[in-house]
């Protein structure tokens, strides 16, 4: 996909948290070189309804007060300062998957909540790497339901990359234990794992993970190489929560959030960079395999405070 249609898709995408944003900056103007308080209160309130959350709210409202606007406070220049704020909240952890581990294969296991777009984002992340001519396998480590296993086969199928299944019901480490010895004798460069991701019983869940570890170690002790937690940004300061306890259950190393497209609460991935600086390796903006990329942090940021492209 050219770099054109996918920053369409991508405005396209934030448009909603960009009006939500947007319109609210627009009732700021003043041909002052200063904003006033009650602005700046306006601003920061604009930038906590649109999810960017209090901690980032706080530093851009800040950095706000400190700026001059030699021609007068206008929209424009507002927007842009906004967007450099929110860059700069971006770039340190805008980091694609680099799956250059060796010995092969490279394991990422994904985590996160049914419904989040985990089995979509797997697809689309085996897309990602077969673009960057790399082996790719998928193990369906997410055996509690029998949907998740046939859901991942239809993707593998798709994309012509092998999946290693178990039966549903079955052991989730016996599969993965599987899948790691097969990319391995097949000299797989990425090896995709799907978990299951019932937050309701942390107990078994961390327990099931914990025996995905033990058993990805022992065939290789730097495995896994990413624990990857995806998270729908339609769940708002909900995914925020989301961070928290699979950190603690899970040892994320990494975020994705999906489903940007269409939702006000696109802001939520400003106030994750702010509160974790966990490195965010991509973003969903649609149902298609295309609709994955690594984020620019820059684009993102213009994108989302509405600056012009
Ligand atoms: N609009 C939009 N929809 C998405 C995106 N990513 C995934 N989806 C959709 O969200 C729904 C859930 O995605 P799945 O990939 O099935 O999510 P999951 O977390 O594996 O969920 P379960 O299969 O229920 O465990 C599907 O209808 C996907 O097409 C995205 O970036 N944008």
């Amino acid at each position: 996909m050219s770099a054109d249609s996918w920053s369409d898709r991508l405005l396209g995408g934030f448009a909603k948290t960009s009006d939500r944003l947007t319109g609210n900056i627009a009732g700021l103007l003043g041909g002052a070189a200063r904003l006033t308080e009650d602005q700046l209160d306006d601003l920061e309130d604009a930038l906590i309804l649109s999810d960017l959350g209090p901690r980032a709210a706080a530093r851009i409202r800040e950095r706000l007060a400190a700026t001059r606007f030699d021609n007068g406070v206008d929209e424009a220049a507002i927007r842009a300062a906004v967007a450099e704020e929110i860059a700069a909240i971006l770039r340190p952890v805008a980091k694609p998957l680099d799956v250059t581990a060796f010995p092969r294969p490279h394991v990422v296991l994904v985590i996160g909540v049914n419904g989040s777009g985990k089995t979509t984002t797997i697809a689309k992340l085996a897309h990602l790497f077969q673009e960057q001519d790399y082996a790719v396998m998928l193990a369906a480590g997410d055996t509690f339901r029998a949907a998740a296993i046939g859901q991942l086969g239809v993707w593998a199928d798709r994309l012509g990359v092998p999946i290693i299944k178990g039966p549903e019901g079955g052991d989730p480490a016996s599969v993965v234990f599987d899948a790691v010895k097969a990319a391995t004798d097949k000299g797989t460069d990425a090896l995709i794992v799907d978990t299951a991701g019932r937050l309701q019983n942390k107990r078994e869940l961390m327990d099931e993970l914990a025996k995905i570890r033990r058993v990805l170690g022992r065939l290789n002790p730097a495995a896994p190489h990413d624990v990857v937690l995806v998270l729908d940004a339609t769940n708002g300061q909900n995914a925020l929560a989301q961070i928290e306890v699979f950190r603690e259950v899970a040892g994320v190393t990494g975020l994705v959030m999906t489903k940007l497209d269409g939702t006000a609460r696109g802001g939520v991935l400003v106030a994750a960079a702010e509160q974790y600086g966990l490195p965010i390796h991509a973003i969903g903006v649609g149902e298609t395999i295309d609709d994955l990329r690594p984020f620019d942090p820059d684009l993102v940021a213009r994108v989302i405070a509405g600056v012009a492209a």
